[in-house]
């Protein structure tokens, strides 16, 4: 089952007097259950490229399908309600709430969607994150990496279709980075859900089922389980 497809998408931001294609003619499909990881230089056009997935910008022209629905046909309403059920984003500035608690970041999308959270399951996200002991503290005090965790946490609660993460390593140490992508991948496979992260670490990568890697607003597709297996035979 097709989870995200985008059909003929392009972007250009109007930047220093002149326009700037950022994403161009990009056509791709995305399983329900994989693991994409969006690569490229700085600049490249990853972070667009996830916020157009994710509805959070509208391409100049093209189609972006989550499942069935094509997002430029959606209103303002079934945009948000898409976003807060079936979306779980991780921002690249972590975006949390800065007079909540962690606690009320966290749960902050079962609140709006008028639905009840599953209370063991938030206490093993940020018992498995590290931030078990700072659950009440409002999230302005935190560290970056502990705010890292709580938007980690946060995509996480509602149990979405798809998580949408802007390197969302990029601040953990070793171990909270090795345990946070342990939690993406294990939610992924026991939910089959789907799983697309920009980032341009090695030691993820080789976790991908494929990588798209933007250049001059082009994606190339390298199928890294393949290339895993080939080595493997080799
Ligand atoms: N809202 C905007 N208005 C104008 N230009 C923009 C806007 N958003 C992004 N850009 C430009 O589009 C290009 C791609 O930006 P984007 O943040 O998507 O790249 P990126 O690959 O995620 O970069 P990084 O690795 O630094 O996070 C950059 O030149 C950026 O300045």
């Amino acid at each position: 089952m097709i989870a995200v497809k985008a059909d003929k998408v392009n972007k250009r931001f109007y930047q220093h007097n002149k326009w700037h294609t950022v994403i161009a003619d990009c056509s791709f499909e995305v399983e329900q259950g994989e693991f994409i990881v969006i690569t490229g230089n700085i600049g490249s056009g990853k972070s667009t490229l996830l916020q157009l997935l994710g509805g959070l910008d509208r391409p100049d022209s093209g189609k972006i399908y989550l499942g069935d629905k094509e997002l430029s046909l959606l209103n303002g309403s079934d945009l948000a309600s898409i976003y807060r059920k079936d979306i779980g984003y991780v921002y690249q500035n972590y975006n949390l709430l800065s007079g909540l608690t962690v606690y009320e970041n966290i749960i902050m999308s079962t609140i709006l969607n008028h639905c009840r959270y599953d209370k063991d399951y938030l206490l093993e996200l940020v018992s498995r994150l590290e931030i078990s002991d700072v659950l009440y503290h409002n999230s302005r005090n935190l560290r970056n990496e502990q705010k890292q965790c709580v938007a980690i946490c946060r995509a996480l609660i509602n149990r979405p279709q798809i998580i949408l993460a802007d390197e969302p390593t990029g601040n953990l140490g070793e171990h909270l980075k090795r345990e946070a992508l342990d939690l993406l991948l294990e939610y992924i496979h026991q939910y089959q859900r789907t799983l697309i992260m920009v980032t341009n670490d090695p030691e993820i990568l080789i976790f991908a089922d494929n990588i798209f890697e933007l250049n001059n607003g082009q994606i190339t597709v390298t199928k890294e389980k393949c290339k895993k297996r080939h080595i493997l035979l080799c």
